[in-house]
């Protein structure tokens, strides 16, 4: 059977991912599609046969039309978009964030869990990357021994005047918190977040950021955001473990940005969503609440300077035995 998808927010990743889907996947098609810049949809609607255009997020949800949601609009519109899907009983990929704060997610999961079901999944495509895949499989191997510290560098070349200090933790950072987790299988306990010098490219962001985030385990996990840093798209991660050490290959020469980094990532993340969208195995509103947590302390901890304490509360057992 085809999924028809409805997408709210024809901006730069929703139209990448209504390209792949139309163009490079199988076992979907685009039916529906909304935007605040309704000219926008109609021109993306414009490219594609069957789909309709609707004035807004949730109309297009309610639409008989529409069997699956894919959300990429701005972060803070998520939470009303995942909420209305959860309440047409329709499964639901949402771009990262989850929600920009956790309160908000704790609403999503309370929603999902009293619909009895998982009908969310959260837009970390680092973990379907091949050469994430693989430094996972290096430190479960035991190849380098009990992980002791971690590094994950974040760069981008540069970012738009919307941009706050604070995305560079909510927005950017929060695939950093993410990947970091999966990789290390464990929670975090707490955050401290140091401004470095500032980067005078910068336009007066608190730019770059340095992060010291702490597992259950006492794992030092070492994040940097650097958001103005000419070069390049750099992504860069490292495992330190009692016994060895293993890092994930830098690209050479330095990439543009996300689409490049992560073009193979995405379309492994989506072919899998489309293929079990209704019973979804990637990752969950608990990852997208877990990762979001740790952005809240790190806003905190941006403001206050100080070491935050990350608490995320009980996992309702509708989570449990999903990917960690
Ligand atoms: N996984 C990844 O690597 C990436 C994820 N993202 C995420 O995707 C989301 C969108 O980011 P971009 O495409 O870069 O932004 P964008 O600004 O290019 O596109 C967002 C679109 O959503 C529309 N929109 C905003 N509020 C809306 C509403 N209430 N109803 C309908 N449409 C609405 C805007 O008009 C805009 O066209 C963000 O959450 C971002 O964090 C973005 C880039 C990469
Ligand atoms: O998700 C993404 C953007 O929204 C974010 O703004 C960038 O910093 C990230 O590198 C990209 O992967």
């Amino acid at each position: 059977m085809t999924l028809s998808i409805g997408v709210i927010g024809t901006g730069m990743i929703g139209t990448e991912h209504i390209r792949r889907i139309s163009q490079v996947l199988s076992g979907a098609e685009i039916t529906a599609v909304t935007d605040v810049n309704l000219d926008a949809a109609k021109q993306v609607a414009g490219d594609l046969p069957d789909a309709e255009v609707f004035d807004s997020g949730q109309e297009l949800i309610r639409s008989g039309r529409v069997d699956a949601v894919l959300v990429t609009s701005w972060g803070p519109t998520h939470e009303e978009f995942v909420l209305a899907s959860i309440a047409a009983g329709k499964p639901v990929f949402c771009e990262k964030p989850l929600a920009t704060t956790a309160e908000a997610c704790r609403r999503i999961i309370a929603a999902e869990v009293a619909a009895g079901r998982r009908l969310v999944q959260v837009g970390f495509m680092r973990r379907y990357d091949a050469s994430y895949r693989e430094l996972k499989a290096r430190i479960d191997s035991g190849e380098v021994g009990a992980p002791l510290i971690c590094y994950s560098a974040h760069r981008n070349p540069s970012v738009g005047e919307s941009y706050t200090s604070e995305m560079a933790i909510v927005d950017t950072a929060v695939h950093d918190f993410d990947v970091t987790r999966w990789l290390l299988g464990e929670e975090f306990t707490a955050i401290r977040v140091v401004p470095a010098k500032q980067n005078s490219l910068g336009g007066g962001l608190r730019d770059p950021l340095l992060m010291v985030v702490e597992t259950e385990s006492g794992v030092l996990v070492n994040v940097e955001t650097s958001v103005n840093i000419r070069y390049g798209y750099d992504i860069r991660g490292e495992v330190v473990g009692e016994s060895g050490a293993a890092a994930l290959a830098a690209s050479s020469p330095a990439l543009a940005d996300w689409r490049e980094r992560f073009s193979a990532a995405f379309d492994t993340e989506f072919q899998e969503w489309i293929d079990t969208a209704s019973q979804p195995i990637g990752p969950s509103a608990w990852d997208g609440y877990a990762a979001t947590v740790v952005c809240d302390a790190g806003v905190r901890s941006l403001e206050t300077g100080e070491r935050v304490a990350v608490v995320l509360g009980d996992k309702p057992a509708l989570y449990e035995g999903t990917p960690e």
